[in-house]
């Protein structure tokens, strides 16, 4: 899978603040990739340097396989929404799309009404962007970042402050412009459970520094519910497991850990055989795991600011 996006030991300082310690994520091709932390972690200010807003103190970054230096003209790529959506208040969405669009010398007809379309306002009409809700602004903000057909969209906590509704409706447009027009997203947010609907790939960041980052589909493997049980030697207790009660889904973590993903109604079902059999083991418990849990773990606390 094609790289869109690498960053190579990115540092920022701001005097004594580290806002970014050598970080280094990987945006695949195709990936909405979810970057979670909470305020000041640093999220924008990664965002802002990967779309040369500012500079780094340190390290560097790829875009599609390309070394980015100050003068590389990639600007039509990337996309971006970051902070608020600079719009012009007694603009239409029309016109607000418009100016960006003869910034960038599109001309194409019919070129801003699909944008519209793609972003549902196609109905405000002659309505200014100031009487727009939270959520449409928003929206047309996105619509401003997609002018030029950008590869990459990079989003900083889009859905901050919107309601339900519209936080649901922000993130069908995002997967639709994923799939449809194959872009791939970066999307920030400091609520894991708004990203962990539909991302593919997540980013830990926490005081400056990528903590974790790991596909969504492996996390959610390593985060589900299931028994473990800790002994000294576990190869009796394999054997056990496989040849007389049949049970194949589990995971050998360590050498003294394993993790057996069936039977979680039950686990006297796994632990009265093994006794009666002689083998040993030190715990067998049901642990209950949560992308939440894994979350507070890591960056100690509760997150919702
Ligand atoms: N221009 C600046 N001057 C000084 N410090 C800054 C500047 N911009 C950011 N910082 C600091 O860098 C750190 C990271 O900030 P950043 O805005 O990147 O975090 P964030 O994860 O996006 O948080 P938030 O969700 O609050 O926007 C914070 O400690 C912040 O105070």
């Amino acid at each position: 899978m094609q790289s869109v996006i690498e960053t190579h030991n990115l540092s920022k300082q701001y005097g004594s603040v580290h806002a970014l310690n050598q970080v280094n994520i990987s945006v695949d091709q195709g990936d909405i990739y979810g970057l979670i932390g909470r305020n000041g972690a640093g999220k924008t200010t990664l965002m802002k340097i990967i779309n040369r807003q500012i500079l780094a103190s340190e390290g560097s970054f790829d875009i599609l396989g390309e070394n980015v230096t100050r003068n590389d003209n990639i600007s039509l790529r990337i996309g971006t929404l970051i902070e608020a959506p600079g719009l012009y208040l007694d603009l239409t969405a029309y016109q607000n799309i418009a100016l960006k669009c003869q910034l960038a010398g599109i001309r194409r007809p019919g070129y801003i009404e699909e944008l519209l379309h793609l972003v549902n306002l196609a109905d405000t009409g002659r309505k200014r962007a100031k009487n727009f809700s939270l959520g449409m602004k928003q929206r047309l903000g996105l619509a401003i970042a997609l002018v030029g057909d950008p590869d990459i969209l990079l989003l900083d906590e889009p859905t901050n402050g919107m309601d339900p509704q519209g936080i649901a409706e922000f993130r069908q447009m995002i997967l639709r412009l994923n799939r449809e027009r194959h872009i791939s997203v970066v999307i920030s947010s400091h609520i894991l459970g708004e990203l962990s609907k539909f991302i593919t790939k997540l980013g830990i960041i926490h005081e400056g520094q990528l903590i974790k980052e790991a596909r969504l589909s492996d996390l959610e493997h390593e985060n589900q519910d299931h028994l473990t049980i800790k002994a000294a030697d576990l190869k009796p207790i394999v054997a056990f497991l496989e040849d007389q009660l049949h049970i194949t889904n589990f995971t050998v973590i360590s050498p003294t850990e394993l993790h057996i993903f069936e039977h979680l109604q039950a686990p006297e079902s796994i632990s009265h055989p093994l006794i009666k059999a002689g083998i040993l083991f030190d715990t067998l418990e049901l642990d209950r795991h949560s992308l939440e849990d894994m979350f507070l773990t890591l960056t100690g606390g509760a997150v919702h600011a």
